[in-house]
C-alpha cells in the first residue's frame, strides 16, 4: 500500500478520532422521560430527538440554547452548460438579500430564535466545469473543508447545515451517482425549475462528468474534489467539525445531503451526529435518505434550498429540548400515575 502523503489525511485522521455517542446521557434523558407528565411515549418523534440531542451534546438534559444556521455559498463553473432555470449571477444577488435580511432564511431564523451565518466561498471564483475537468484540486477541496470547519467556531449547541449555489442540484446528482451508482436520470431534479430540455441536459451533464471522471471515483474524498463544489466541500468539513465539539447537526435538503452522503460513504458513522430536517421535493431525496438511513423531521413539499428546510426543522428540536428540560414530573405536578 502506497504511504505517500495525500492532502486528505488529515481527514481521515480526523475521522477515526470522532467521539462517539454519550450513552450515559441518553440513559440520563430516558430516566427522566419516564417521569414527565404525559403517557410514556406520546410525545414520539420529540422523545427521541431529546435523546439524540443528549447523545452527541454529551450532557443531560441537553440544551439548545444558541442554535445556529449557516449558509455555504459557491459559484460552479458546470453552470456553463445550461443546468439551472436561474443565472449564476443570482448567488451573489442572494447573498446581498441575506445580509438585507429579505431571504425566506432570514425570516424563519428571526421567527424560530435562530442564529444565522453566510460563508462566501469564493463565490466569484466558479469551480472547474466538472464535465471537463475536476471541480477543484485535493488541496483546495481540504482547504475548503477547513473553512467549512469555522461554522462551529463562535460557539453553538445545535447547528443547521444549508448553501446557496446556482447549478449546485447538478452536482449533488452526480456526486449520489458516483457514490450510489444507478443512472444520472434517477439522480436528476429540476432544481429551481428547469424545464424539460433542461432537465436533459442535466442527465447528459452528469453522465458526460461520470464518464470524464471514470477510474476516479472509488474514494469519497475524490468524489468530493473531482465533483463537488465548494458548498458541498465546506458542508462535509461544517459536519465534521461539529462532531469533534459535540454539536448535533440539522441537514437540509437535497443538495445539503449530499456533504452527509460523502461522508457517510468513507464511515457511515461519520454522520450520526446528524438529522434529516426536512424531505425536498427534489424527487430523489427520498432515495437518498433511505440510503443514509435518515428519516426527515418534516416533508413540506420545499425544494429552496438555503437551509429552509433545517432552520424549520430546528424549531422542533428547540421544542424537543425545551419540552424534556422544562416539564413538570408526575411528582412536582401532582398528577396521578397509570394504573397497573
Ligand atoms: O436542497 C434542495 O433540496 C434544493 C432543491 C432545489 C433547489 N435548491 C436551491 O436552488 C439552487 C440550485 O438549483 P439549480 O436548479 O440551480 O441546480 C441552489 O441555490 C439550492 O439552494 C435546493
Ligand atoms: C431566487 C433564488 C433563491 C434561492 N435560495 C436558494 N437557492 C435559490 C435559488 C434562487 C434562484
Amino acid at each position: 500500500m502506497s504511504t505517500a502523503a495525500s492532502p486528505f489525511d488529515d481527514i481521515r485522521q480526523l475521522i477515526v478520532s470522532m467521539p462517539g455517542p454519550d450513552e450515559a446521557a441518553v440513559e440520563a434523558v430516558r430516566a427522566r422521560d419516564g417521569q414527565l407528565t404525559k403517557p410514556a411515549g406520546s410525545l414520539g418523534r420529540l422523545e427521541w430527538l431529546a435523546e439524540w440531542l443528549a447523545a452527541w451534546q454529551g450532557k443531560a438534559p441537553p440544551t439548545v440554547a444558541r442554535p445556529l444556521v449557516c449558509v455555504f455559498a459557491a459559484s460552479h463553473g458546470v453552470t456553463a452548460k445550461g443546468v439551472s432555470a436561474f443565472p449564476a449571477e443570482v448567488n451573489r444577488q442572494m447573498l446581498e438579500t441575506f445580509a438585507a435580511g429579505g431571504g425566506a432564511i432570514n425570516q424563519i431564523c428571526a421567527a424560530n430564535g435562530l442564529g444565522f451565518k453566510v460563508f462566501d466561498l469564493a463565490l466569484d471564483l466558479p469551480t472547474g466545469d466538472i464535465t471537463e475537468g475536476p471541480a477543484m484540486s485535493e488541496k483546495d477541496a481540504v482547504a475548503t473543508m477547513a473553512f467549512g470547519m469555522e461554522a462551529v467556531a463562535g460557539g453553538t449547541d445545535l447547528l443547521g447545515i444549508g448553501e446557496m449555489g446556482i447549478g449546485n442540484t447538478t452536482i449533488a446528482a452526480a456526486i449520489y451517482a458516483a457514490l450510489f451508482g444507478g443512472t444520472p436520470a434517477h439522480w436528476v431534479g429540476r432544481g429551481t425549475g428547469v424545464d424539460d430540455a433542461g432537465l436533459a441536459r442535466k442527465v447528459a451533464v452528469v453522465e458526460a462528468a461520470l464518464a470524464q471522471h471514470a477510474g476516479h471515483l472509488d474514494d469519497p474524498l475524490e468524489v468530493l474534489a473531482r465533483l463537488g463544489g465548494r458548498d458541498i466541500a465546506a458542508m462535509a468539513g461544517a459536519i465534521l467539525a461539529a462532531r469533534a465539539q459535540r454539536v448535533p447537526v440539522v441537514l437540509d435538503g437535497y443538495v445539503a445531503t449530499a456533504a452527509a452522503a460523502i461522508l457517510f460513504a468513507i464511515h457511515p458513522s461519520t454522520i450520526d451526529h446528524c438529522v434529516a430536517g426536512h424531505l425536498s421535493a427534489e424527487g430523489a431525496h427520498r432515495d437518498v435518505l433511505e440510503r443514509l438511513g435518515k428519516i426527515p423531521l418534516l416533508a413540506l413539499g420545499m425544494r429552496l434550498g438555503e437551509g429552509s428546510g433545517a432552520a424549520l426543522a430546528m424549531s422542533l428540536v428547540k421544542s424537543a429540548a425545551a419540552i424534556h428540560a422544562d416539564m413538570a414530573t408526575f411528582d412536582q405536578a401532582g398528577v396521578s400515575k397509570r394504573e397497573g
